[in-house]
């Protein structure tokens, strides 16, 4: 049996099991590549919120990147929460020097309004990290935070991506899930434009959605699907999962990534 592409995650973990490295390995099994993981901080993580978090050493993140992507090797790599400046520094320089796609979630507070970046790495996500990205997902608070383009409607998405793009990743897809209406995603590398629209599921359970977002196309790239057809599948397939999120805790509940599966939960 040939081996499935491998994608790897370099993210946070989320105890809860809900968005992080959790959530990006379990879309990566529903979307049939093998996932690997570098972990870069542990949250305490429930339905309610994140009650602490602690980094990794930059040490130990270089060197679980390097037994991965030395020995068993990727064909696309994803990063979401990556803590602190020097994390970022680091991360972006060992995805600069690897021959596959990178999918970089500018990942900076989660969706009870914890912080999972600290406020001195935002020039180094600007001026380091957005420059190795095949593709950009950030949602509309990382718009904000990263260029202080504000989007309020559907015709602010294009004002936004362009100023993502600046920083110089090839694509950028500007999330519009924080919007009201239909969840609509602006994919464009400054010359295609592909607006994603998906009905708003009415379910409050929507913890994890921008990790499985990012950790689809990643997967997607990995299957050498070109980016805008990767991010059409990766809509469509979060779109499922938080159709089906479910309640867990008495807060916030994960978005459902098993949806696609022959014998879903
Ligand atoms: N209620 C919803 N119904 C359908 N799609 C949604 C909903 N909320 C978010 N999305 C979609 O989920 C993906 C992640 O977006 P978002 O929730 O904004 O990311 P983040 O978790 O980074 O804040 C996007 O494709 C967005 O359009
Ligand atoms: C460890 C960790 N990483 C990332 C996030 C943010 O995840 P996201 O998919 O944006 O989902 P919400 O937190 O917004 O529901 C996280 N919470 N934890």
């Amino acid at each position: 049996m040939s081996a499935p592409p491998r994608v790897l995650t370099v993210a946070g973990s989320d105890s809860g099991g809900g968005a992080g490295i959790q959530a990006d390995l379990k879309t990566m099994l529903a979307l049939g590549v093998h996932g690997m993981s570098v972990l870069t901080a542990v949250t305490a993580q429930n339905s309610l919120g994140v009650q602490g978090a602690w980094e990794l050493p930059v040490e130990a993140v270089r060197a679980q990147y390097r037994s991965v992507v030395d020995d068993i090797g990727v064909q696309a790599v994803k990063t979401g929460m990556l803590s602190s400046a020097e994390l970022v520094e680091a991360v972006a320089d060992l995805i600069a020097g690897t021959d596959a796609p990178a999918v970089v979630d500018p990942v900076g507070v989660s969706k009870h309004g914890d912080p999972l970046l600290a406020a001195s790495a935002l020039d180094s996500v600007r001026t380091r990290l957005l420059p190795v990205a095949t593709v950009a997902t950030p949602n509309l608070d990382e718009v904000a935070q990263l260029t202080g383009v504000r989007v309020e409607a559907e015709d602010d998405l294009r004002r936004a991506a362009r100023a993502v793009l600046e920083f110089g990743p090839r694509w950028v897809v500007i999330k519009g899930g924080h919007l009201s209406g239909d969840a609509v995603d602006l994919l464009t590398d400054g010359s295609e434009e592909h607006w994603l629209r998906a009905p708003r599921h009415d379910n409050r359970h929507t913890h994890g959605t921008g990790c499985t977002l990012a950790s689809a196309i990643a997967s997607e790239l990995a299957k050498d699907h070109p980016v805008p057809e990767a991010v059409k599948t990766a809509k469509s397939y979060v779109t499922g999962a938080i159709a089906s999120g479910f309640a867990l805790g008495t807060g916030i509940g994960p978005v459902n990534h098993a949806w696609n599966l022959p014998r879903p939960r």
